[in-house]
């Protein structure tokens, strides 16, 4: 069996990305993640990735480049894959999270992010996306 994907955008903005607050379940509530979730059978992960911009945040994205590599999420072979994305209708609302934020490039640490997303927050500051 092929492993679980889970899609999260790094949307971009005017040099800042959007962080967001899980509101559930207990256990991962009041870190902070890339807005996205689980892709569906037969469904594209940059179609999963639109979709659940939409359900979560109200928004219409596009999909941009990957950032970083698979990263095993260790439980029942699932891997999180990052995928730079940008805004092209809406203005992100929490329809789902707890709360939202645009971070910085000096800003990123700001956050308790989820542990998995640590080497994609990295990149993000190494990187040229948010210069
Ligand atoms: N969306 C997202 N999930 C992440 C990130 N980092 C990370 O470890 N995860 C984990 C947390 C969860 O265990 C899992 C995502 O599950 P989820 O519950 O948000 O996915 P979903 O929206 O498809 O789930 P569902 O409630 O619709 O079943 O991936 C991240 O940056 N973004």
């Amino acid at each position: 069996m092929s492993p679980r994907v889970i899609v999260g955008a790094a949307i971009v903005a005017e040099r800042k990305v959007l962080a967001c607050a899980r509101a559930h379940p207990p256990e991962l509530a009041g870190m902070w993640e890339f807005p996205g979730g689980k892709v569906e059978p037969g469904e594209s992960e940059t179609a999963a990735l639109v979709r659940e911009c939409q359900e979560e945040l109200g928004v219409r994205i596009v999909v941009g480049d990957r950032i970083g590599d698979d990263i095993p999420l260790g439980h029942r072979r699932t891997v999180l894959k990052i995928f730079a994305a940008r805004l092209v209708d809406g203005n992100p609302t929490a329809l789902e999270h707890a709360e939202l934020r645009w971070l910085g490039r000096d800003e990123l640490d700001d956050v308790p992010w989820l542990p998995a997303d640590a080497p994609i927050v990295v990149a993000l500051r190494e990187g040229t996306l948010l210069e």
